[in-house]
């Protein structure tokens, strides 16, 4: 079984291409403006980038196909942007141009067939005829009809990709790749808009296939030799094998393998970001003594040889006056929504029921959500000041267990974990063993900056500051090993008093709070750090939505990507 890819485009010449297109100069210059040639070169990736697609995200489907399909193939059109305009206006009723569109041929969920295989399914392709008068056995089975599976197609529009890979600061070979990988697994059945769960899935899968390939945010732009190697590799096999079992699921599951996705909800502070950190044994989320320190969902992956816990550590739910507080309430009781069970945790000094346990205690009625009550900082009492707490919260909620623990202190964690565990259905391993978390160092290192600025400067400010990263590029020694990061950062503020006093005389203030991020980001990425770090002031930037895209915080991730 083969994985092939079909190109088709509809412009006239090389310069119509590179115009419509917007492929970038150097693109042009590598294949000396032979189209043939640069279309040979994306062919080859992408039959790389459908091959492992394949492979990583439709286990199932490769196996239903298995002795049964020559050709797997996926049909790649390539368009401009009034092309893809007309398509979304004609298919979505929505009429503006879009970066990709999928069009599958069969009904998948997550690259399983919803319907058994059906022989018509497959379409016989006859070769081309061979000029001889007898053919040996080589030639007949040469000349035997090909069954060809065909997915569907996808419709990938040149100018956003050129002006998606400008917006977030990667090559254009990046978005290229991202684009229809996130379009292959649309055509198999994976879909983000679907919920929480969908969306990790898929966005997991793209990290993977994206990571497999080496093709990631931080690297250069695809160089001239390379085009050209991958041009004579497609010249050399225009395709490549499929084995029907993925490298990283080969693990053959208990009968009774349990798995879910947990949320991690409660006020500011009571140490959500710690228990996440401590059972992952990383340290993802950032912690602080001050309220509203996480503002973004983080998952971590805990793993074991029976069981499979996703974690979504969530922003505290607190009374919002502005759109990032918003955005952060929000995200906490959509993590609730769906997970398969909650933490509510409360602090063992302050846990009396108030107004933002009730609200969370509502939702989870609402939704019949299994739940388990953890009261943390349970080192900051005596014991017996506990009983009266949850005969509390007993009469509020039927949780199916309570458990004291100390996050910051490793007490209680492995019962945690027991509990969990025999609450969770049964179900797959969602996540190869070897994905841990869907923090990106990039989005890590920006944490880590913002958490200096919540230990060094007080009152309001922290809270107007968010961080970009506007270069991460790494570096590495003869042996290959990642030996230094060059990072540039911006501090983003939300007025021009701020600005002043986050530099503070001399610079000083700023260098101080730089050099302690520095380390903690070198201790985070096990290597020397280059850090770079400028103030940048956005006029009220938590209450204007373009803003707070640009800085991360958005609902519809994918990078505020249309729905495919
Ligand atoms: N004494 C004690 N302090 C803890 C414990 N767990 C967390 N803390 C402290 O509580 C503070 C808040 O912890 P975080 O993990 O940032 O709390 P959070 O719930 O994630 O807060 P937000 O991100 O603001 O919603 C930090 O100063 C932690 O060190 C614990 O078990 N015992
Ligand atoms: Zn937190």
């Amino acid at each position: 079984m083969l994985a092939r890819i079909k190109l088709y485009h509809d412009f006239e010449s090389a310069a119509e291409f590179q115009a419509q297109f917007a492929v970038p100069d150097s693109y042009m210059a590598a294949c000396n403006y032979n189209l043939d040639i640069l279309l040979d070169a994306w062919q080859a990736a992408l039959t790389k980038l459908l091959q492992t697609t394949l492979q990583t995200g439709a286990a199932s489907l490769l196996k239903s196909l298995e002795n049964k399909a020559d050709y797997v193939e996926m049909n790649v059109n390539l368009g401009s942007a009034a092309a893809i305009r007309k398509l979304n206006k004609e298919y979505r009723q929505k009429d503006y141009v879009t970066d990709v569109l999928s069009f599958p041929h069969y009904e998948l969920k997550e690259g399983k067939l919803l319907q058994p295989l059906m022989p018509y399914d497959l379409e016989p392709e006859m070769p081309e005829e061979a000029d001889v008068a007898e053919m040996s056995a080589e030639d007949e089975e040469r000349m035997a009809p090909k069954e060809v599976f065909n997915l569907g197609d996808i419709y990938l529009c040149g100018d956003k990709v050129r002006e998606q890979a400008e917006n977030y600061g990667h090559s254009y070979w990046r978005e290229f790749n991202f684009l229809c990988c996130h379009g292959f697994l649309h055509v198999l059945g994976y879909d983000h808009e679907e919920g929480q769960r969908e969306e990790s899935l898929q966005f997991a899968l793209q990290d993977q296939i994206l990571g497999n390939l080496l093709i990631l945010r931080e690297n250069p732009e695809l160089k001239p030799a390379e085009l050209i190697a991958l041009a004579k590799e497609y010249n050399e096999s225009p395709c490549l094998p499929l084995t029907a079992v993925p490298q990283a699921q080969t693990e053959d599951l208990p009968a009774d393998f349990k798995s879910g996705f947990v949320a991690i909800v409660g006020r500011p502070n009571v140490g959500k970001s710690t228990l996440l950190n401590e059972i992952s044994g990383a340290y993802l989320a950032i912690t602080s003594a001050k309220a509203q320190t996480t503002r973004d969902n983080i998952r971590t992956i805990y793993n074991t040889k029976d069981s499979q816990i996703i974690f979504t550590d969530t922003p505290g739910v607190h009374t919002a006056s502005d759109k990032l507080g918003d955005y952060m309430n929000q995200s906490g009781l959509a993590a609730i929504k769906d997970a398969d069970a909650v933490l509510l945790l409360v602090d063992a000094a302050y846990a009396y029921p108030g107004k933002v346990e009730h609200k969370l205690l509502e939702r989870l009625s609402e939704l019949h959500k299994p739940a388990i009550l953890v009261i943390n900082k349970a080192d900051t009492v005596v014991k017996q000041k506990l009983l009266p707490l949850i005969a509390a919260y007993s009469k509020l909620y039927q949780f199916q267990a309570v458990v004291p623990i100390a996050a910051l202190k490793s007490d209680g964690i492995a019962e945690l974990l027991t509990e969990i565990i025999r609450i969770l259905p049964q179900g797959p391993r969602y996540y190869p063993l070897d994905y841990f978390t869907d923090q990106t160092e990039r989005n890590l290192c920006a944490e880590l900056i913002r958490e200096q600025v919540l230990k060094y400067y007080h009152k309001e400010l922290p809270y107007g500051v968010a961080v970009e990263i506007e270069k991460f590029a790494e570096e590495t020694d003869a042996t290959g090993e990642r030996c230094l990061v060059k990072l540039q950062a911006a501090i983003i503020t939300e007025r021009a008093s701020h600005k002043k006093m986050l530099i503070g005389k001399d610079g000083q203030a700023i260098k101080r709070m730089a050099s302690s991020a520095r380390i903690k980001i070198e201790e985070a990425l096990e290597c020397k750090v280059y850090l770079e770090v400028r103030v940048k002031v956005r006029e009220n930037w938590r209450d204007k939505s373009i803003y707070l895209n640009d800085y991360g915080y958005n609902l519809k991730k994918a990078q505020n990507r249309p729905l495919q």
